[in-house]
């Protein structure tokens, strides 16, 4: 199913949110959402799962304009895992994922033998079948973020829309996740802070900045050191994966006294011998603090 966001603009109060924003995620690929802190990100991504309407434009499902679908009928098509999805309420983690088949299920009906299956599926395709029994609230933040992946999944959608997915998630799920999306078959948008995740995970790229979209590509096209200077402010060198061939970001982490954190960790290392303890970061930090004091830095 063809996603497409055709001028899509949200103003509150006065004030533009987005602007006439235009992107395509063709059937079955992944387009990530990237951009600074309030740039926009959630304010689109809220108007596909249908949590807000568009001021003007449309979001359109295989052509067709998402606000004429019934809320049913797009509850059924459209997945969503967004930063309201955390509820408080002390469901088991099993109720929970199960309730992802609410749009499938005519009023009052329980869930048949095949849907609790794919329950189960789901469950172990994210790696929380052993937490079936246990109330949601007792998780940690990854452990939950994973059982709304699952929830997402046994609804079936055509179309998933991930608002940093990757919040609390350790490596090895982020890595997990992004080989699940890949393996979906879905037509995904993801939102993403995580510029290399989203370099390796998506097929293409829209980069807003104060609302607008200001670049729009693939991965390789769309992350340059301009772009990435001029919307994010900061200096990076852009390389190619060695195995996978993926662009990749390294940043250039230099403090306001002009060393990267790699060098004051050595004088810091150096100074106590004692490699990678809290004391050793400490002081590493006293190192450079002085050191900036000796220098006539700004304290
Ligand atoms: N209902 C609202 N009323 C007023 N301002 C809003 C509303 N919703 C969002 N905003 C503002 O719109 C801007 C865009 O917010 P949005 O959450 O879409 O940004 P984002 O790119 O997802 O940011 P982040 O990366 O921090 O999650 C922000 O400045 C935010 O404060």
């Amino acid at each position: 199913m063809e996603l497409r966001l055709d001028g899509v603009s949200v103003a509150v109060a006065g004030r533009a949110l987005v602007r006439e924003l235009r992107l395509d995620v063709p059937s079955g690929r992944i387009v990530g959402l990237i951009g600074p802190n309030g740039s926009g990100k959630s304010t689109a991504l809220r108007c596909v799962y249908r949590a807000l309407r568009p001021t003007a434009g449309a979001v359109l499902l295989d052509g067709a304009d998402v606000t004429a679908i019934p809320l049913r009928e797009s509850a059924r098509l459209v997945a969503a895992l967004t930063q309201e999805s955390h509820s408080e309420l002390d469901f088991t983690v099993e109720e929970v994922v199960a309730l992802g088949r609410t749009p499938h299920l005519a009023h009052g009906r329980a869930l048949g033998r095949e849907e609790r299956e794919l329950c189960r599926w789901a469950m172990a395709r994210v790696g929380v079948a052993h937490l079936a029994g246990r109330s949601v609230l007792t998780l940690s933040g990854g452990e939950r973020q994973r059982v709304l992946i699952a929830r997402a999944l046994v609804q079936q959608p055509r179309v998933l829309v991930l608002d940093e997915p990757t919040n609390h998630l350790d490596v090895r799920h982020q890595v997990e996740l992004a080989a699940l999306l890949r393996a979906s078959g879905l037509t995904v948008l993801v939102a993403l802070h995580d510029l290399n995740l989203a370099a390796a995970t998506c097929d293409r790229l829209g980069v807003l900045s104060g609302g607008s979209l200001v670049a729009a590509g693939s991965p390789a096209d769309v992350l340059t050191p301009e772009l990435i200077r001029r919307v994010f402010g900061v200096e990076a060198t852009v390389v190619t994966h060695p195995r996978t061939g993926a662009t990749q970001l390294l940043y250039d982490l230099t403090d306001e006294t002009g060393r990267t954190g790699g060098e004051d960790r050595t004088r810091g290392v150096q100074s106590t011998g004692t490699a990678g303890t809290a004391k050793t970061a400490k002081a590493a930090n006293t190192v450079h603090t002085s050191d900036a004091i000796a220098k006539g830095a700004p304290t």
